[in-house]
């Protein structure tokens, strides 16, 4: 085990990373954080929730000149909140130092934007498209950046934003570092890599299994018809302290977040089409456990960190293995367990083999759970509730009426009805969802995965097969705009 006094780091960055808990490194941040202060290209891979923001983050803060004013590095980031996760995170490793990071994305105002880098962020965090803009308007002067970190790159790829991150790469000064961060790192990235990066390095921490080994995976075969009743029921079983429930589309998030609250549960959705305000408000909710579900499309599946998310249902089964990989590690982060549990309907079989497959993992069925199950699971939680009263709590006041009761109801009906009235049985209120198709494995998908090729999956101009109409490329569509940018990046 390496702590981070090994890496030779000033003291103010030692001291924000004691401040923030980490005293080890994780292996990707031992392997890598090196390296990167060797200032060396890298590409890096480790499984989700193990520590990569800080693996880039650490270097980046310490290489920034906080006598200068400049911009020194720039992340980019698929998603807003993404955007705004890593820049916190940057935020608190530079501290001590006094480096500032930024987070710049779309949706936002651009105006408050500019106002923002006029005061001298030495870091960006940003969405492509929104830096793009700042580009084009000249708001963000590029001279400067010396380090450039691509977070969940893949996913940026996946999501069309090919050309913008080429246009970025070609406009950012040659003598710089890139580094490339994602917990998968299909094949395509290496066309990237090999245009934009010099002779990079690549390390992977690679376990067996592409997905985390702290989260139980289970799948049930589930007709579409029946999925709501039975997320309630798993719902009502395991209790999650906070949950995160996927679906396929911006209709299916919004009404599955409507039929949740209708039989009782704390949901709220989020997707591309909310603004961004909503978006953030959901997000906090969600983060301040004020709700206890997160109904999201895969604008969510990527890099978000929240403590507290015990389970990941995949209401829908994701369209492909990498989303499968980032959506359950939305779970059993940092060392902490687990659970995620995917629905497959009779027609999607073959596509959760796929999955298993490229994740190199056996997923078990489960049986749908009972109603009864679904009551007993509440039950418990009432017991629990009881008890933890009984043990922990003062009930002093209410002793006078407890023996009042117990004058002319017996003690076994008395603390029945305490228990019922403490069960949150099972709602019956009818929900009814729009029907989502069933997933459709293109035909050469299999052998696609097999040669370990994600070509199909591919950003312009590649194979589109069913991601064509996702939340993805919409978000995608949004933020583009003309763009006049020539120069590119020679070798
Ligand atoms: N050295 C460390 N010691 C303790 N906790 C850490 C350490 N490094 C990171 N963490 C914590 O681990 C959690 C996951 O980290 P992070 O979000 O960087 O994971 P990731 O590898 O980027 O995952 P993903 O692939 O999902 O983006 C965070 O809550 C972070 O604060
Ligand atoms: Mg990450």
């Amino acid at each position: 085990m390496t702590t981070f006094f090994e890496f030779g780091l000033t003291h103010d960055v030692t001291k924000a990373l004691s401040n923030m808990g980490f005293e080890e490194a994780t292996p990707i941040q031992e392997q890598t954080i090196k390296v990167s202060l060797e200032r060396k290209d890298l590409i890096g891979q480790a499984q989700t929730g193990t520590g990569k923001t800080a693996a880039f983050g650490v270097p980046l803060v310490e290489h920034v000149d906080t006598e200068s004013g400049d911009i020194q590095g720039l992340v980019l980031a698929p998603t807003r909140e993404l955007a705004v996760q890593v820049a916190e995170e940057l935020n608190r490793i530079g501290e001590f130092k006094g480096v500032q990071a930024l987070p710049v994305y779309g949706g936002q105002d651009i105006q408050q934007q500019i106002k923002a880098l006029k005061r001298k962020p030495q870091i960006v965090v940003a969405t492509p498209g929104r830096f793009m803009d700042h580009m084009r308007r000249k708001t963000i002067r590029l001279h400067s950046i010396n380090m450039v970190v691509l977070d969940e790159a893949d996913e940026m790829l996946n999501m069309g934003f090919v050309e913008d991150i080429e246009l970025i790469l070609g406009e950012i000064p040659d003598q710089r570092q890139t580094l490339l961060f994602s917990a998968t790192m299909p094949k395509k990235i290496q066309h990237l890599a090999q245009k934009f990066m010099n002779d990079p390095q690549t390390i992977a921490i690679k376990p067996k299994e592409l997905a985390i080994n702290n989260i139980e995976q289970e799948y049930i075969e589930v007709q579409e018809k029946k999925k709501f009743d039975v997320l309630n029921r798993l719902i009502d079983i395991h209790s999650p302290e906070l949950a995160i429930v996927f679906g396929r589309t911006k209709r299916r998030v919004d009404e599955l977040a409507e039929g949740l609250n209708r039989r009782g549960y704390s949901a709220e959705g989020t997707h591309g089409d909310l603004t961004q305000a909503k978006r953030d408000a959901v997000l906090r909710k969600f983060k301040n456990k004020t709700i206890d579900v997160l109904v999201a499309t895969d604008v969510a599946a990527r890099g978000l960190d929240i403590s507290g998310v015990t389970h990941v249902f995949n209401f829908d089964i994701p369209q492909d293995p990498e989303s499968y990989v980032h959506r359950i590690g939305r779970t059993g982060r940092a060392g902490k367990t687990g659970m995620a549990i995917t629905f497959v309907t009779p027609r999607e079989i073959t596509h959760l083999k796929t999955i298993e497959e490229v994740t190199k993992r056996n997923i078990p069925r489960r049986a749908i759970p009972t109603f009864s199950e679904a009551i007993e699971g509440q039950q418990r939680i009432a017991v629990e509730k009881l008890l933890h009263i009984v043990e922990h709590e003062n009930h002093q006041e209410y002793r006078v009426m407890a023996e009042q009761l117990l004058d002319d109801t017996d003690s076994v009906t008395l603390v029945s009805a305490a228990l019922k009235s403490l069960t949150k049985e099972p709602d019956t209120t009818p929900v009814n969802l729009t029907g989502e198709a069933p997933v459709r494995v293109r035909k050469n998908q299999k052998n696609d995965h097999k040669k370990k090729d994600h070509k199909h999956r591919g950003g312009k101009g590649g194979g589109r097969g069913p991601r064509r109409n996702n939340e993805r490329n919409n978000e995608r569509g949004k933020q583009r705009g003309p763009v006049d940018f020539k120069k590119k990046r020679k070798n």
